[in-house]
């Protein structure tokens, strides 16, 4: 079953010189019970595409899309009541920065036990359900890593480490028990054992629970131990999507072979001290856009069909947007 269905998203944001399209016809989908996996660099409209899920976007920006569906309801037709109710009950998401997203003037207790829902608790008096839902809280705790869960708990955001609090945002969001966990980054900045933690929980979550994820990260090796299925994005648009194991071993796009390329871990053919490649540039910023395909004016591959923004072409359940792809016959 479909579970999240995007197509062709796009996002408006008025300037005072005109408005940009910060997200250029996305698409994206998942399935129940699979981890799939947004990658992009910095600035390519991931954490956009995230709040745009969950309806965290001012009034005043313009969405359209074909289709923005949860469990094939039409999220943007619905009234904000049911959407923030299904967002609510349904879905859960880990922002990056947590420190930054945890308020810093109540403990980290009182902010877990806020998230708790009350239809996880029995119908009983207010005192043990209090009791309920401590033990709920520190069952989550103790899930995601934090052994002391009393000292833990007393504790303001200021006063832990920011991998705590990382660990704390990943309990709040995994208490409510949603059927959805969009992770934005959980791991960045954090050390490499913790990181294997956070990455082993959300597997066996997936596992044991069937808990659907959205992965979304610069991290291609965190991606790759756990991602069935990768979409890739490249400055607001769509660049290629399908099955991990496909996107790594024979890339369509010339932005996707780059950004694998880039990444050391998936380089051990490469002899040592031999530099890693990358795309000449940077991203274009939103006021700086180039017309057609905006990865025209650093793409190796590029002729001058890229000015006109290409279509969505399928291979198998491989779908790609460009104008010259790195097909078997023209590599
Ligand atoms: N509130 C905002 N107003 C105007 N532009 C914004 C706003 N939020 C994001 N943007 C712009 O939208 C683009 C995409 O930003 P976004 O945060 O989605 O990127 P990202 O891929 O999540 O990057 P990172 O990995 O660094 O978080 C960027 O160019 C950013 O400057």
């Amino acid at each position: 079953m479909q579970l999240l269905d995007i197509k062709n998203l796009t996002l408006e944001i008025p300037t005072a010189s005109g408005s940009i399209k910060a997200l250029d016809k996305v698409s994206l989908s998942l399935k129940k019970g699979e981890i799939s996996a947004l990658v992009g660099e910095s600035g390519s409209g991931k954490s956009l595409i995230v709040r745009t899920i969950v309806g965290a976007i001012p009034d005043r920006w313009n969405i359209t899309a074909d289709r923005l569906t949860w469990k094939g309801q039409d999220l943007l037709g619905m009234s904000e009541h049911k959407r923030r109710r299904i967002i609510r009950d349904e879905v859960s998401v880990v922002f990056q920065n947590a420190v930054t997203a945890l308020d810093p003037t109540a403990t980290l207790g009182e902010q877990l036990l806020e998230a708790v829902p009350d239809r996880l608790l029995p119908k009983t008096m207010f005192w043990q359900r209090r009791q309920h839902r401590l033990a709920l809280a520190q069952k989550q705790l103790h899930k995601v890593g934090i052994k002391d869960h009393e000292l833990c708990m007393k504790a303001y955001p200021h006063q832990v480490a920011d991998d705590v609090c990382q660990k704390l945002m990943l309990a709040m969001s995994l208490v409510s028990q949603p059927e959805l966990l969009i992770a934005d980054d959980p791991t960045m900045g954090m050390e490499i054992t913790t990181k294997v933690q956070i990455l082993r929980l959300l597997t066996k979550l997936n596992q044991t629970r069937n808990l659907s994820i959205l992965y979304v990260s610069h991290d291609l090796l965190a991606i790759a131990t756990m991602a069935t299925n990768m979409t890739v994005l490249y400055c607001g648009q769509t660049v290629e999507s399908g099955s991990m194991s496909e996107l790594r071993h024979s890339p369509l796009h010339p932005y996707t072979k780059a950004l694998l390329d880039s990444a050391p871990s998936f380089r051990k053919d490469l002899p040592r001290k031999t530099p890693l490649s990358s795309l000449p540039g940077t991203i274009p910023t939103l006021q700086h856009l180039p017309i057609g395909c905006r990865l025209g004016p650093r793409c190796p591959r590029a002729g001058k069909e890229c000015v006109k923004a290409p279509k969505t072409h399928r291979l198998h359940n491989h779908f790609y947007n460009c104008h010259f792809p790195l097909l078997p016959e023209t590599k």
